[in-house]
């Protein structure tokens, strides 16, 4: 089949590499001039296992990139993977999406047979039917639903496994409109080479349009609840005594509660968890309704780093003192900081007065941007040097295997938000939640 991805970020590169890899044409479309350049060449700029070596093996090939939407007219389908970051008042910003649709409408006028948009951007339920295709419809000058279509199909790929995520997927969820045959069909026949790959075995949900967006915040904001649940436990355990992450591997084992997204800690960040609550918190305030446990599930992801630094407290003043602070990505195996859990550790220690030594094997360069003047050690050992405290705040391997590093702090007092450092002898460690 022809495909169109309109953007090429995070989600629309993964996207477009995999479709060419299940033997698809593709092509992507953005209006960065370097990231369309840098695809053509056969490379990407985002950073995901398996991405590099897909785009180099299809680009010229299977897969193409261009800044001109017009692309789009000898294609079937057109994917929409253009970003919806929040506004201030935590609602989404629809803006780069409506100017996509125009962009799209466009060239629909032009285009022969029937065409199906696909909304792959997380968005509220409604908008596409009340914002997006009547943009389509007025620009093309055509009839969504009759000579084109519009379905909605979220992506639910993680960062760091975006290309496994794509390609072996838990399930997919084709959202259309009602009777609309031929959107479905055509999405069935985009996945077809997907779930042939997979043995027919992922589950496919067919539903309408404002179901599957809700599907994607759903589960999002369900994930997110699951961790601030056992991380609310967790404090809970710590005050007892207990070690939350027994507890946790024993709950997990009932298959209703399920054994993932049940590390507790410091909380969750990224550029989806945060974005994706706050966009449904708003959107259920602006119906009149108040969602009292999804604002309780920011309020302890919130919270999290505050208890972090009141167990520094317990043992040091970091006022005048150096602080280690280990690990500024959001997650490990990324280099985003996105709603990292590192930038309100940093800000709380930095109005407590502390020197800060932080310390990430790829995030330094991004957290620099928005914390120029604390200083970013070249590796966790050089940041533990006569540290009278350390913070661990990203689970990165590495720091599981530190060991005589610590021996080099001024005192030994490691506060772990991750549970990736062992106690031992010598050792002041506390955890988090356990
Ligand atoms: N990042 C993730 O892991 C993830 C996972 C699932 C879903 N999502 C959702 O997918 C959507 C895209 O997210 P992302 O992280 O890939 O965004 P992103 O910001 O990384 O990428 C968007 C791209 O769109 C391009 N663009 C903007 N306007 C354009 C236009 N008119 N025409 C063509 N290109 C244009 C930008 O230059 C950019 O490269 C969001 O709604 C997000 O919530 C993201
Ligand atoms: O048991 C856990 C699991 C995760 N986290 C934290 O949760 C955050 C998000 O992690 P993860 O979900 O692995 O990363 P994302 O790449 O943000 O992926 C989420 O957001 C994407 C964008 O919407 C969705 O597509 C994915 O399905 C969803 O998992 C990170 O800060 C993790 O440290 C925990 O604290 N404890």
């Amino acid at each position: 089949m022809d495909i169109s991805v309109v953007g090429s970020g995070y989600v629309g590169t993964s996207v477009a590499a995999c479709l060419a890899d299940l033997g698809h044409r593709v092509v992507a479309i953005d209006i960065d001039e370097d990231i369309v350049a840098a695809l053509d060449a056969g490379e990407t700029p985002i950073h995901e296992p398996g991405l590099d070596e897909r785009v180099a093996a299809h680009a010229g090939d299977r897969l193409h990139a261009t800044t001109d939407h017009a692309a789009l007219r000898e294609t079937d389908v057109t994917f929409v993977a253009l970003q919806t970051p929040t506004r201030e008042d935590g609602s989404i910003d629809l803006s780069v999406v409506e100017a996509g649709m125009q962009d799209i409408g466009e060239e629909l006028a032009a285009t022969e047979g029937y065409h199906l948009v696909v909304v792959k951007s997380t968005v509220i339920p409604g908008m596409v039917e009340e914002r997006l295709v009547p943009i389509l419809e007025e620009t093309s000058g055509k009839r969504a639903g009759e000579e084109f279509g519009v379905a909605v199909n979220p992506e639910f790929q993680s960062q760091g496994s975006a290309v496994t995520d794509f390609l072996e997927p838990d399930k997919l969820v084709f959202g259309t409109e009602d009777g609309d045959d031929r959107a479905l069909e055509r999405l069935h026949g985009v996945y077809e080479p997907l779930v042939a790959a997979n043995d027919e075995d992922v589950p496919i949900v067919e539903t309408g349009r404002r179901e599957a967006a809700m599907v994607k915040y759903a589960n999002n904001v369900f994930l997110a609840g699951k961790i601030s649940l056992i991380n609310e436990l967790g404090n809970v355990c710590k005050e007892f005594g207990v070690d939350s992450y027994e507890v946790a591997d024993a709950i997990g084992l009932d298959d209703r509660i399920g054994e993932r997204f049940l590390r507790s800690g410091v909380g969750w960040g990224g550029s989806c968890f945060p974005k994706d609550t706050d966009a449904l918190r708003a959107a259920a305030r602006s119906v009149g309704y108040d969602p009292t446990l999804l604002n309780a599930i920011v309020d302890v992801n919130d919270r999290q780093p505050e208890r972090m630094l009141e167990l520094l407290e317990r043992h040091v003043d970091p006022a005048g003192k150096r602080i280690a602070v280990l690990g500024l990505a959001f997650k490990p195996g990324t280099d985003d900081i996105r709603g990292s859990r590192a930038t309100p550790i940093i800000a709380g220690l930095l109005e407590r007065g502390a020197d800060v030594a932080a310390y990430d094997p790829v995030a330094a360069g991004a957290m620099a941007e928005k914390y120029p003047d604390i200083e970013y050690a070249d590796s966790a050992a050089d940041a533990l040097r006569d540290a009278e405290g350390a913070l661990v705040v990203t689970d990165w391997d590495e720091f599981a295997a530190l060991d005589d590093a610590f021996g080099e702090m001024s005192s030994q007092i490691v506060v772990d938000g991750r549970r990736i450092v062992e106690p031992r002898e010598g050792l002041t460690y506390e955890g988090l939640t356990w």
